[in-house]
Order: C-alpha cells, then structure tokens, then sequence
C-alpha cells in the first residue's frame, strides 16, 4: 500500500489528559476533517470498482486507515498521500471485474465497526474466505444484523452461531437478491446488503424503520450502479459492473457538532464551520439544538457529487430549554447524542432521546457512559426503557478536579473534553488518545479557534 506512513503527526496523548478551559470564546471560521462515513465509502467502493478512482478531503483518521489497510489486503491499490491541509489525497485502483484476492491473513478492522460491516457486504459475491477481526470493543459489538441477511443471500459465516468477531466469511459467487426488512435503522446493515446486492442475482431491496444515514444509495450512481432510494427503502439490481468515478468528501458534520456545541456552551463565542456535509440524514443534531432555542443556522452552498455541503453559523445561547428527539429521528444524530446530552445538562428542563438503545452497542455502552459522566457533573441523567432523560440546569457549575473516563469511545472524549475547554476549571480524560479514530487533530483545532 502506498500510504503516507503516519497520519499528520497528531499530539500523542497519555493514560490521563488534563484539558484546560479555551483561553476565550471560541471565534471566526473553523474547518473540520473530512467525513468519516464517506471516506470509508470511497475508499470502499473505489476498491470494487474497476479502473482507478481519485479520491480529495478523504478523512485520516485511524478509522479510515482500517478501511484504506482492509482493501489494500484484499487486492486493490490505494496511493493516498497526506495533503498540508492534513486530508488524504490522491488515487484508488480496484479490483474491479476481477475480483478481490485471497488474503494472506486476517483483516484487523481495529475499532471501525463501519470497517467490519461494510466488508462483510464486499466479500459477500466473491469466491474467496476473509477472517474479519477488530480491537477488543470492535469484538464486543453485534454482527448478527449483518451476517443474518448476508447468509439468507449466500454467505456462510464461521464459527457457525457466532455474533461477533473474529469471523471467518465465505462468499459466494451465485448470491442471491433480497428482499430485506432491517429490524434497525442502520446504515451500516443497509450499505453492507446492497453492496453485495450489487453483485447478486435480482434486485436487492432493504426496507427500514427510520431513515439511516444515505450516503451509499447517492455515491452508488456515481460508481456506475444505479440505485433506487426514497425515505425508508433502497435498492439495486445485479450483477451490475462498478467503474471508477472521482470523490471529493466535504467535512463531518459528526466533527462539526463538537466546536458547535463548545461555541453554544462557551460565553461570547460566534463560529462559522465551514464546508461540511449538510445531508439531513446527518444534521439532526442541527435540528435539535434549533428547538432547544440554539442561536444556530445552516447555510446551503451546493454539493460534493451529489452530497448537499455547507455551512453551520452558531453563537453562544444563554438559556437553552430540553426537548424531546422523537425516535424517528435518532438515526440523524447518532453519533452525536453524548455531546448532544452534555448541552441538554445545561438546559432549562428535562430533554428526551427517545429509543436509544442502539447506543448500547456502539464502541462502548454509550448509553451507560453518558449517565455516569453527567452524574459526575451532578446532572440527573437516567434511562426509561430504552430512552434518555437529562434534567438540565442553567446554573450549572463544574466542580474542580473531575475525571472522566472516556473508556476508548472517541466520541465520548471529546464530549468530556468539552466540560473543560468551555468550562472554568480543567478536567481530566482517561485515554483522550482515542480521539484519533476519527478526529486526530480535535484539540489543537479546539485551541485554534479560542480568541
Ligand atoms: O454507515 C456509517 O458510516 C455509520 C452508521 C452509523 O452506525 P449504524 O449503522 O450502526 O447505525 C454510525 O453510528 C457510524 O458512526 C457510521
Ligand atoms: C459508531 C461510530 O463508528 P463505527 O460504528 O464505524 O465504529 C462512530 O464513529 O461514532
């Protein structure tokens, strides 16, 4: 693989980090990395695709650097290079008609569940057998929801009855079209079955509960695949041939949402972030702030191939008031419920994530870590069945000396990490080195943007 080496020199983190609060509002234009699902995306189905693929603002993160390692070993070439701004750039050529290659080994997917799911799909039409396996909170997390449609399809999978990795997936070279009702929103168990529908036999249709993250149905065409996709349903027709297309990813809205929320809790801050994907199956969060009162707007300003791109102008908002995120819409925000529920804590009333269980099994029980670390904060947080309630407080004060334990979830690093940059006092995050999985760069862009 030609890759560049090491992601742009990160700050190499400790057991215990202690972050200091921004030496002031946060202010003027921020630009975040590129967007974690879509880089993998492209990365992805560059792989599959015949010919060769340039790819621009491709995330490095360690996540992405799973999926870039995953298909190098399954026979396709990427040439990627680290560009100044920090983005990898540069070429994708895939196996295409040919096929993946044997591997020589196991596939590590280290701690990308997006990694591990998607590739299940990948391997799925191919005569070859992949072991897949991840870091330890990867081997925690359900595979079920991917290997049960995929083995209705053709593909075995080995230890027979296993949910988790380490797995070991044969495919088939006669896989047949579903008809799929996901029992989940998920976009990883929709991305995984269409793209070994791509090469099965019919159409291959998934149906699911709420509209997840849609990225595939629009990169698809792109690749020469066309799709069919409304509101809860996708679909596509094969054997269809994947042929190289060009992608440039705008920025993750899933990064923005953490300087916005930090400019939202941080007194006289006013950011703009700029170029990020503004899919609405993305900006929830968005949404949700707007009705929690936020000083907050997105402002449309075309696309990246067919991925609506903008900007999130924000302010400082004093008084912000709970409210209640219906299920329908949790697919939207995801990933973005702990930092999400970090604002709730300091708003007026009680705010209600309904049906949040799938939060149980992301990197860690994030469900589990919000309460506990809002407790420390000496919020009342709590579950009701499968939803989450966080009494907030306006006047609420961080006392001195907290640790935070951000038990390897990237994501629960940095909401953690907010306490302290936006706060008075500084506190503590165990392992804050995680944040490399999808945002290297999360503090000194942090402390950039303090004037
Ligand atoms: O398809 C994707 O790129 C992702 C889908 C979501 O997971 P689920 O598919 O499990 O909901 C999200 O949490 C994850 O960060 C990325
Ligand atoms: C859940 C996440 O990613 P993945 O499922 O790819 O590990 C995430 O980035 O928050």
């Amino acid at each position: 693989m030609s890759t560049s080496p090491a992601p742009g020199a990160p700050r190499a983190f400790g057991p215990e980090t202690l972050i200091e609060p921004l030496c002031g509002p946060l202010a003027g234009e921020a630009r975040v990395p590129g967007d974690k699902s879509i880089s993998h995306r492209a990365v992805i189905f560059a792989a599959m695709a015949e010919g060769t693929s340039r790819l621009t603002g491709v995330l490095d993160s360690q996540d992405v650097r799973s999926s870039i390692g995953a298909v190098h070993a399954l026979g396709a070439a990427p040439d990627l290079a680290v560009q100044p701004d920090g983005s990898l750039a540069g070429t994708v050529t895939g196996w295409g008609a040919a096929g993946p290659r044997q591997p020589a080994g196991p596939i590590d997917c280290g701690n990308s569940g997006t990694t591990a799911r998607l590739l299940m799909g990948v391997v799925a039409p191919w005569p070859v057998t992949v072991e897949l396996t991840g870091d330890e909170s990867l081997q925690r997390r359900p595979m079920r929801r991917i290997t049960a449609p995929l083995m209705k399809m053709g593909a075995r999978f080995e230890p027979a009855g296993r949910e988790t990795l380490p797995l070991t997936e044969t495919g088939s070279a006669a896989l047949r079209a579903i008809d799929y009702d996901a029992p989940m929103a998920s976009a990883q168990l929709k991305t995984a079955v269409l793209l070994a529908g791509v090469f099965a036999h019919g159409t291959t249709t998934l149906r699911e509960p709420a509209p997840s993250r849609n990225h595939t149905e629009l990169m698809l065409p792109e690749f020469g695949v066309p799709t069919t996709a409304a509101a809860r349903l996708a679909s596509v027709t094969g054997p269809a041939a994947m042929t190289a297309a060009d992608v440039t990813v705008p920025g993750d809205p899933s990064s923005a949402a953490f300087p916005v929320c930090a400019a939202l809790m941080r007194p006289g801050s006013r950011l703009t972030v700029e170029n990020v994907s503004l899919a609405p199956a993305r900006t929830g969060f968005v949404r949700t702030l707007e009705r929690m009162g936020a000083d907050i707007a997105v402002r449309h300003e075309g696309q990246e191939g067919k991925e609506p791109r903008g900007a999130i102008d924000v302010a400082y908002t004093p008084v912000l008031r709970g409210c209640e995120v219906p299920a329908q819409h949790i697919a939207s925000l995801v990933d973005e419920v702990p930092v999400l529920a970090l604002v709730a804590a300091r708003a007026r009333g009680v705010t209600v994530f309904k049906d949040v269980s799938e939060l149980r099994v992301k990197e860690t029980d994030r469900l589990a870590a919000i309460i506990e670390g809002l407790a420390l904060l000496g919020v009342e947080a709590w579950e009701d069945g499968d939803d989450l309630c966080v009494e907030g407080d306006p006047a609420l004060e961080v006392p001195a000396g907290l640790v935070f334990d951000s038990r390897g979830d990237h994501r629960l690093a940095m909401t953690w990490a907010l306490v302290g940059l936006t706060g008075q006092v500084p506190v503590t995050v165990r392992d804050f080195g995680c944040v490399a999985v999808s945002y290297p760069n999360f503090l000194d862009d942090m402390e950039r943007l303090a004037k």
